[in-house]
């Protein structure tokens, strides 16, 4: 398989509080992998710092030429996903604005496809993002993270925030739009059933490393963390229907 991100022997640390320690993680191209790991064990410094919004205290990330530039990426964090002063057609087309030189027809009609994408109706682009429910603007922010076409989508937390059903279908869109666009995607999430339903593999913050493997590699793997990880009973629950 190809690789489209190499983490080497990655160092983060918040003065004496080290967060990842040698940490080694390689990212193939058309992969859908899961971070996950406990509450502070360093999942959103890893994502920011592939981001390059934290420099790390030693070590490389490297990303292959196709997937160099921020252009290649779309990401959609946890908070403050959209524009509240911007329109959704303004916040789509925001990236299209600043990136690329199209002319303003342009960067509508490829608004509308975006939206379209993310199964959104063409009435949604006048709203402001207070008027939209929290599935709508988990999809508004989707339809704005792959606005330039990306190589790679980084999502922070993706169904958090969402009731079970509308969970489900953004996890269901996000499948889709991994299978149609051959998309890379790396995302952090506490959430099981997007882990089970929607990671080809998961990468598992444990003593400030990562574990990698594919669910079934990752369940059987005896370190104590990961087995108390995936012991609760929702996550039994979930293992006895996959
Ligand atoms: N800018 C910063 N300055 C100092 N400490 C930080 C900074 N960013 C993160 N940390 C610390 O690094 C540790 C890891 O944080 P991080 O947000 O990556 O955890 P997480 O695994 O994403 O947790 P959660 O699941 O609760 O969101 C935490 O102890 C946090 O307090």
């Amino acid at each position: 398989m190809e690789m489209l991100i190499a983490i080497h022997d990655l160092v983060n640390q918040f003065g004496t509080q080290r967060i990842h320690d040698g940490l080694n993680l390689d990212i193939y191209r058309g992969e859908v992998l899961g971070i996950v790991g406990g509450s502070g064990s360093g999942k959103s410094v890893l994502l920011r710092t592939m981001l390059g919004l934290n420099t790390p205290y030693s070590g490389t990330i490297q990303f292959q030429e196709s997937a160099r530039l921020k252009q290649h990426w779309g990401v959609m964090f946890q908070r403050g996903a959209l524009f509240s002063s911007l329109s959704v057609a303004d916040n789509i087309q925001f990236p299209l604005r600043e990136f690329t030189a199209l002319t303003p027809e342009e960067c509508h009609a490829l608004m509308l496809v975006r939206l379209a994408m993310v199964g959104l109706e063409r009435s949604v682009a006048a709203k402001f993002p207070a008027e939209l429910s929290g599935g709508m603007v988990k999809r508004v922010a989707l339809a704005r993270a792959l606005a330039l076409d990306p190589v790679v989508l980084f999502l922070d937390e993706p169904t958090s925030g969402l009731d079970p059903v509308s969970a489900e279908e953004f996890d269901q869109l996000i499948g889709t739009l991994h299978r149609n666009l051959k998309l890379t995607v790396v995302m952090v999430t506490h959430d099981l059933d997007s882990l089970f339903s929607t990671c080809d593999r998961i990468a598992m913050l444990v003593d400030k490393h990562v574990i990698v493997g594919t669910l079934q590699e990752i369940l059987a793997n005896p370190h104590p963390q990961i087995q108390a990880y995936f012991s609760g009973g929702r996550a039994r629950a979930l293992l006895r229907g996959n």
